[in-house]
């Protein structure tokens, strides 16, 4: 088992993050609970700076704030030197209340609506990453209103589609996003935009996918942007300032798993901008990044209770936990894998496999299938790794469970950054209903 960052095993054979007894954690806030180990976040994050830093690049690292948003995590984003890309309005007043820089905010999305485009531009928000003809629209009309312009990326579909460690080329019609460029939709787009006396374009933005492991997809996409870079010079009078080129990098959820150092990723993409810059004769535009997963994937753990246990003989052994498919959807999403641990005998050899099952109504309501442990017992504390990315982020209220609260360890301490959802939180929205009549037919 490859324990990351800060995790390790302490002399008690109990897993400690970010200098914090996990069973402690377990103890002071209940379970399930999310924990991030904050120095892993930080090293990550400085990787990516640092690779660009390295080869004197002007460049911008956006947080993917959709990976796991919350106002503790935006303060360390902003502290950490980070921009954010944010697709909501939730997400934006999320930074906001953190007092996030505004003008480090990239908003994306491919429907924004007329109220989120009002708030945005109200805060003060760094650029629209624009994502159709609609919201050109949208945004002329609230720029006016607020007797203003903004700054804007355009969205583009370069027609490669990263699929994990794969790719294929796609068309255009496969993507819900972005404007795409064999079609000549892009093209207008910047035309479209040029003629906008709101709205200023400076420069280019594509994601080919997410948990990506290799970089060729990324330089693909750099080499066919690059060309029409070209192309938009000469019939434009187009130059992009800024080329974003997303985020997806991937990271190891379990053996087999073999992800770039971020900084890998970063080299490969500043190499190939640098050489298509020099075959086009273009200059080397601004970087933009926006990596998610590869922040606060697996700085994240889930510490559950080991409840109920089942042995079907000769078949399998399950064992169930007090969370599941409500604060971790990935499974049943994706299939995706994970790995863990008993938190509380971390020292103790794994004699036995145990499929790992959450407490909501579904049979695949599973988190983990045939997981080596010692024999589990009642009460055990089950770490469940790497669920610090789009854990949280899109955990539910599935058969009323509460969502868990989250804690960050950094320095020997840890502090509770969201608060566990109670009873009463669930019923917050609930109105009685109370006709004045009985209906009869
Ligand atoms: C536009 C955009 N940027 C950034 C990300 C972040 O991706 P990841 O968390 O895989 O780095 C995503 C999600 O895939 C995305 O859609
Ligand atoms: N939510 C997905 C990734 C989607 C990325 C957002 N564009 C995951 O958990 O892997």
């Amino acid at each position: 088992m490859q324990l990351h960052g800060t995790h390790h095993i302490n002399e008690h054979g109990h897993l400690e993050i970010g200098g914090v007894d996990t069973v402690n954690i377990k103890q002071e806030y209940g379970s399930p609970v999310y924990v991030y180990d904050v120095a892993l976040m930080r090293e990550r994050a400085r990787g990516f700076q640092q690779a660009f830093e390295d080869n004197g690049m002007t460049y911008q690292v956006a947080y993917a704030s959709k990976a796991f948003s919350c106002v503790a995590m935006s303060q360390l984003a902003k502290e950490m030197g980070l921009s954010l890309d944010v697709v909501s309005g939730g997400e934006l007043m999320t930074a906001s209340k953190a007092g996030f820089p505004m003008e480090k905010v990239h908003f994306h999305g491919n429907n924004k609506s007329e109220a989120e485009i009002a708030l945005a531009i109200e805060l003060g928000i760094g650029c629209f990453v624009i994502d159709n003809f609609h919201e050109i629209q949208l945004i002329e009309q609230q720029a006016a209103r607020q007797q203003t312009y903004v700054e804007a990326l355009i969205r583009t579909t370069p027609g490669i589609e990263a699929h994990t460690h794969e790719y294929i080329s796609t068309g255009q019609e496969d993507s819900k996003f972005g404007f795409d460029l064999t079609s000549g939709q892009a093209d207008q787009a910047i035309y479209r935009l040029q003629q906008s006396l709101s709205i200023n374009i400076k420069g280019v933005h594509c994601h080919i996918g997410s948990q990506i492991f290799e970089t060729s997809g990324f330089t693909m996409a750099i080499k066919k942007l690059f060309d029409q870079f070209v192309h938009w010079q000469e019939h434009l009078q187009f130059t992009p300032e800024v080329l974003n080129c997303g985020g997806g990098f991937g990271i190891r959820y379990v053996e087999g798993d073999e992800p770039l150092a971020p900084e890998q990723y970063v080299q490969d993409m500043i190499q190939s901008v640098k050489q298509e810059a020099l075959r086009t004769g273009m200059d080397v535009p601004e970087i933009w990044i926006e990596p998610g997963r590869s922040i606060s994937g697996d700085a994240g753990t889930t510490l559950y209770d080991v409840g109920s246990k089942k042995d079907i003989p000769g078949v399998r052994r399950y064992i169930s936990v007090d969370g599941g498919m409500s604060d971790n959807i990935r499974p049943a999403l994706y299939q995706a894998e994970y790995e863990g641990i008993l938190a509380n005998r971390g020292h103790e050899k794994a004699d036995d496999t145990f499929s790992v099952a959450g407490k909501l109504c579904e049979s695949g309501d599973m988190l983990i299938w045939n997981l080596p442990l010692p024999e589990v017992k009642t009460n055990d504390t089950l770490a469940v790794f790497c669920t610090g990315a789009y854990g949280y982020s899109m955990a539910n209220n599935y058969n009323r469970l509460p969502r868990p609260p989250v804690v960050f360890a950094e320095d020997g301490e840890s502090h509770l950054v969201v608060r566990g959802e109670t009873y009463e939180d669930i019923l917050q929205y609930d109105l009685s209903y109370a006709p004045a009549k009985a209906k009869t037919k």
